[in-house]
């Protein structure tokens, strides 16, 4: 077994080259939890080739998350992939190029309307697309891991903010994009994660075992697939730009790009890297969106008391013909609260996205060379009862104060994550949640299928993203609301 070296925080080194690999086995997140019970709050692993550190505590994590020397990301097969071999995009990007990408979408997200009017307008078009869909399941038993609505609504807004376009749901496009994107997810959490672990494995195995067996070859056809997409709207840009009145994000990056050419350390240097951004979004805001409405949707068929008091909350504060908005919050106080706890309680990303040391840094008294991996515990923050009253329980009064107003930040809260490099789309993703949950729930009732019990159990494999299983529920319809 390996030895720790000087300064290092405490923790399990494993064997020379494969770390920590063989005791964890598959179930990597589990036995970091275990190793969090032996060392404490902060302690060190070898995961393969990398060494990382991993973080527990809510006050170390806020202030290393802003450290501006711990803001790079791993080096990573699947994240070099994403980003198509080259420094660029937001979500993988890193130094100058991360900081300007970042900078430039955040301003562009807000002109064109991420948490305010327009945003809205551009959502409850996809509520109501999304409403008559899920109208054509009703009373039947559904598994909601099947249905694509959710993910076609949340790609719409995302599309229409980035290139000004909208998808029908049963546009066959659109349907392909989405389970490509999808299947991503699971292929870069599979056997490719060995080519994560062990930059050394990636010359030595060859390319048909990294096709079939990695599935390389479906994550290089996907990648195809959704940039062709891209170029048609670049092309349509293109002819119609007009750099002094962008319309949407991709108007925005097209200008930069004219300026930035040729020069180096900026974030749209060519076409290819306007496409890798476009990407960003949709890689950034998808799955993280959909699937926190799966699992909003799971917890109300887990806990009808909630999901009564939830339809009393909106029934009270608006007729049910009415679409919410985003000024409705003030008046769904409960509502925010049980999206906050479901949050909470499904720590999607558990533990965030990884950071790398860009320098060596001190924390808590030890010394943290520069290209350590930096692991933040979230899912452990979100369920430390230094915080939480009740932590293993369903309890949105975790997030009302005294006169029942919501509290959107707490310590120990970081579903988003923190700091630098703190999600960029929070803002518009929880317009989304909201949007969608009040406008669902005014309709339908969810339950689940007859036989079937909501678990909060998640693939135990799967190192970073928390799914919710497959599960079957029925939606009803609601009765009509009784005139006062
Ligand atoms: C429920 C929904 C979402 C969750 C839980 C979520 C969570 C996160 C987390 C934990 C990070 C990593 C922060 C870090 O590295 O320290 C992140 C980064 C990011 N997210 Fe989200 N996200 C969501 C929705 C979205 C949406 C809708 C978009 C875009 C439209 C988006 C775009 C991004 C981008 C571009 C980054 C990279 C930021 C950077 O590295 O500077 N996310 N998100």
């Amino acid at each position: 077994l390996r030895r720790r070296q000087h300064g290092l925080p405490p923790g399990e080194m494993g064997f020379p080259i494969l770390g920590i690999a063989p005791f964890a086995g598959r179930d990597i997140y589990n036995y970091i939890e275990k190793l969090r019970r032996t060392y404490g709050d902060i302690f060190c692993i070898k995961l393969g080739h990398h060494l990382t550190v991993v973080l527990s505590d809510y006050d170390v994590i806020k202030s290393v998350m802003n450290n501006p020397d711990a803001q790079g990301r791993p080096d990573f097969f699947s994240f070099k992939f994403i980003a198509g071999f080259k420094n660029r995009g937001t979500v993988f990007a890193q130094g100058p190029v991360h900081l300007a990408a970042r900078r430039h979408t955040m301003r562009y997200l807000k002109d064109f309307g991420m948490g305010k009017s327009l945003a809205e307008d551009i959502i409850q078009d996809e509520i109501k697309a999304l409403l008559k869909e899920l109208e054509k399941l009703v009373d039947y038993p559904t598994d909601f891991n099947s249905i694509f609505c959710f993910n076609v609504a949340v790609l719409n807004v995302i599309w229409k903010m980035v290139a000004d376009r909208q998808f029908d749901v049963g546009d066959k496009v659109i349907q392909e994009y989405c389970s490509g994107l999808n299947d991503d997810f699971t292929i870069t959490q599979g056997p490719m994660v060995f080519l994560d672990m062990f930059p050394w494995l990636r010359p030595i195995i060859p390319r048909f075992i990294k096709l079939k067996w990695m599935r390389l070859d479906t994550l290089e056809k996907n990648m195809e697939d959704r940039m062709k997409l891209y170029q048609e709207s670049i092309k349509e840009h293109i002819a119609s730009l007009n750099p002094d009145d962008p319309r949407d994000l991709l108007d925005a990056y097209l200008t930069e790009m004219e300026s930035n050419k040729g020069t180096q350390d900026k974030p749209y240097g060519d076409l290819k890297d306007v496409m890798f951004n476009m990407d960003n979004m949709f890689i950034g805001g998808m799955e993280t969106v959909s699937s926190t409405m799966r699992w909003i949707l799971l917890y109300m068929a887990k806990y009808p008391e909630v999901q009564q008091r939830v339809q009393e909350e909106i029934d009270q504060a608006m007729p049910r013909d009415k679409l919410p908005t985003l000024l409705d919050r003030d008046s769904l106080m409960y509502c925010e609260a049980v999206i906050h706890e479901v949050h909470r309680k499904a720590s999607f990303l558990r533990l965030s996205l990884p950071h790398r040391t860009t320098k060596q840094i001190q924390v808590e008294g030890y010394t943290i060379p520069e290209n350590t991996i930096v692991m933040i515990n979230s899912n452990h923050c979100h369920v430390n009862p230094k915080y939480w009253k009740h932590p293993e329980k369903f309890y949105p009064e975790h997030f009302l104060d005294d006169q029942g107003r919501v509290i959107t930040k707490k310590d120990g809260f970081m579903p988003f994550g923190i700091g630098r490099r703190q999600c960029l789309g929070e803002i518009l993703a929880r317009s989304d949640l909201f949007l969608f949950f009040v406008g669902i729930m005014q309709k339908f009732t969810i339950c689940a299928a007859p036989g079937e019990h909501p678990t909060e159990m998640t693939d135990p494999t799967s190192l970073f993203v928390r799914q919710a299983l497959p599960f079957k529920f029925i939606l009803k319809l609601r009765q009509p609301q009784r005139e006062p």
